[in-house]
């Protein structure tokens, strides 16, 4: 309850530190560092094609490095629900650190409520913002369950990302269609097997492979 006494709907910034670290962005150079890279590429800038391609690439990676705040509104467990809450098959995307190409997936994302539970969009908009970076797909995995442990204070959390990185079927090995799953249990889903075993049900049901 809030301090009037009212039903308590609290509304928490999302934004981790690490993002408020980040340094701004300054599109103009990154405009003209993709012109730099064109050029060392030995593309010709002034084809009527390629004139605007420094303005629109680099406005198109600065979206996906920019993730949206939103409010993770939470609402007290008043019925005492104690039954794991999974939202799986999440779709998300992101780009790999190392080579800048596009890894995508899904997401399944829950928890096992203690005292609050979290608007159920929320869990899709924290996948979305921590898409919207560099990414290791581990890292990510983590930085999810750890928004949930600091949001939430839950009995335990679980998060399983499944995902085909581009970097490795364009390029590289050339292999199409592997998915690499990462996955990140704490407390109780962690502890118990008999829950992690019913939330991995819950995520097989909205896998990578059967949904695509
Ligand atoms: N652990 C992890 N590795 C990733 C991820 N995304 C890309 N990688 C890997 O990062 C590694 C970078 O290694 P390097 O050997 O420096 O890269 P590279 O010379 O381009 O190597 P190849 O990809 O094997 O051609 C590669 O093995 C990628 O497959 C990720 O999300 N997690
Ligand atoms: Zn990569």
């Amino acid at each position: 309850m809030s301090p009037e006494g009212t039903p308590a709907i609290v509304s928490l910034h999302a934004v981790t530190d690490d993002e408020r670290a980040r340094p701004a962005i300054d599109r103009d150079r990154a405009r003209a560092a993709v012109a730099d890279l064109l050029i060392a590429l030995g593309q010709d800038l002034d084809s009527p094609h390629l004139a605007e391609t420094p303005r629109r690439a680099a406005d198109a990676l600065i979206e996906l490095l920019t993730p949206e705040p939103f409010r993770a509104t939470t609402f007290p467990n008043d019925e005492g629900c104690d039954d794991l809450v999974v939202v799986a098959g999440i779709p998300f995307h992101s780009l790999c650190e190392h080579h800048l190409l596009p890894f995508r997936g899904v997401a399944h994302v829950g928890y096992l409520p203690g005292d609050r539970l979290v608007g159920l969009s929320k869990l899709a908009r924290i996948v979305e913002q921590s898409s919207r970076s560099l990414q290791v797909q581990e890292r990510m995995t983590r930085q999810l369950a750890e928004w949930l442990e600091r949001e939430l204070a839950p009995r335990g959390t679980g998060v399983v990302l499944e995902a085909e990185h581009l970097c490795m079927s364009l390029r590289g090995p050339r292999i199409v269609g592997s998915v690499t799953t990462t996955r990140s249990f704490t407390g109780l889903l962690r502890d118990d097997e008999r829950l992690r075993r019913e939330f991995e049900s819950r995520c097989d049901a909205q896998g990578m492979e059967r949904t695509r």
